[in-house]
Formats: C-alpha cells, structure tokens, sequence
C-alpha cells in the first residue's frame, strides 16, 4: 500500500484533524515510526490471551485523564444521578458524540499497534487472522458499534456467566473504568457432547475457569471463539476477586460495553 493510501485511510477513518497541515510532520513521522502515535497517546501494547481464540487485551488503552473525562462524559448524560434508579444504561443507533470518540480510537489502537506496525503488509492480519486483535473485516465495518452498555457496580457486585446475546454481530469491546476486576472465562457447554465429556474435560483440566484482570481503563476486545464460545462472568463475592493470590482492593467500577447489532 502506497503511503498516500495510508494517508487517505487515516483521513476515513479517524477525521480530518490529524491530517491538517500543521499536524502534516507529524504524521510522517507517525508512518515513519509506526511505535509513536500522535493523535491517541503512546502506542498501546495489545496482549493476546494465549488459552482463548480472539480475546484481546489492551491494558493501557486510556490514560487517567482520558479515563477522567470519559467518566465526566458519562455522569453528564444523567444516566446514574440520584434521580435515576437503575445501575444500568443503554443506546440503541446513534450513540453519543463521547461513544463516537471512544470507537475511533478503539479502531485507531487496533490499526496502530498492529497493522501499521506490520506497515510493509497491511493484510498480514488476513494471513494470520489469529493474531490480530479485531480481524480487519470487523474493524472496518460501518459504524464499528450502534449498540452501546454502560453498568456500574458497586463493590461486591458482579455479574454472572453468560454469552451475550446471539442478536449482538460478532466483535464486543469493553472498557473498564474506576476499579480493577476478575473477568472470568470459561467454556460454553456443548449440547452435543458426550455423556461424561464434561467431567472428563473439567477432571483433565481443573482449572477451566480463565481469570483476566481488567484493570482501569483497559480495553478488552472479543470475537470469534471468545465471543461464541466461551462465557464472561464477574464475581465480585468476597473470595473470587483474586489475582496472583492477592485479593484486589475493590471499589464502584463502571465498564462501557460496544456491540454492533445484527
Ligand atoms: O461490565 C463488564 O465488564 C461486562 C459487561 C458484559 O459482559 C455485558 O454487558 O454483556
Ligand atoms: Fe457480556
């Protein structure tokens, strides 16, 4: 791909504003130096969880500030004031200017790190779709999510085991903010399997649950066998929010969850 390719890539994707002028010796540092990235911070390092297909974790996609304003960005819709019960709020189609953003540089992260990191073969991630954090036919769908989820919880509130629903497409993002947290995973059933099967699989393997620790303002990414195969849960019970045999200090979190409806 020619750099004026890129160039045009860049202006679709990501606006106007990082391709003014001004910002114009920038950016040619920025595709010179594929490990400075100007208009989203530094460059985020992306960990793939080895044990489950397409789960993706960025644990320095937001920066304290950038995790501040996002929160002051949330309590302004009203959706968790005093008047309004619940701990839940959710959008359908056009999502708040805030969401917009915070999707541009879920994109803009995935695009960085990875495939301009791999700036000599842009469809390297075609190749070698397994070690890609959003495979690209997802990260260029149009809008990248319409569906947007903001939870809070407060300590020792979590949530339980599921796979979310089959009306979602496939490719979830979720943002965590204010409290680090025990995600876990493990493996959806399966219906057709054996009698025993389980108990086989669960004796050979006991340790079938997979801890993730999110912490604030990371970024977790989902698709594929992560998204379809394995269950996510919470337990923040006394006991549960453990990591490397430490109990986490937990206090309220709030996660934003992305999706696109099918
Ligand atoms: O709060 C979270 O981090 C996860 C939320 C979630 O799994 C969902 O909304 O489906
Ligand atoms: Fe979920």
């Amino acid at each position: 791909m020619e750099e004026d390719d890129v160039r045009k890539l860049l202006k679709d994707a990501f606006g106007e504003s990082s391709d003014s002028d001004g910002d114009e010796k920038a950016r040619e540092n920025e595709l010179e130096d594929p490990n400075s990235r100007s208009i989203f911070g530094g460059t985020p390092n992306w960990e793939k969880i080895s044990q489950i297909n397409g789960l993706w974790l960025c644990r320095d996609f937001l920066s304290p500030d950038q995790q501040s304003s996002l929160l002051s960005s949330i309590h302004k819709e009203g959706w968790f004031s005093e008047e309004a019960s619940g701990n839940q709020a959710m959008r359908f189609g056009d999502l708040p200017q805030w969401a917009i953003e915070l999707s541009n540089s879920i994109r803009e992260a995935v695009f960085f790190s990875h495939y301009l990191s791999e700036s000599t073969n842009l469809t390297i991630c075609d190749n070698g779709k397994a070690d890609c954090p959003f495979p690209s036919e997802l990260l260029w769908r149009e809008p990248l999510f319409d569906q947007l989820i903001t939870n809070t919880y407060q300590p020792g509130e979590g949530i339980c085991a599921h796979v979310d629903l089959m009306r979602f497409q496939d490719g979830i993002a979720i943002i965590s903010l204010e409290s680090s947290c025990v995600m876990h995973f493990s493996r959806v059933e399966d219906e057709l399997s054996e009698p025993g099967e389980k108990d086989r699989r669960e004796n050979n393997n006991p340790s079938a649950k997979i801890p993730v620790l999110l912490t604030e303002g990371s970024l977790v990414l989902m698709w594929g066998e992560a998204r379809y195969l394995w269950k996510h849960e919470i337990n923040r019970k006394p006991g549960f929010q453990k990591w490397k045999g430490q109990e986490i200090d937990q206090r309220k979190r709030t996660s934003i969850t992305l999706r696109k409806l099918c």
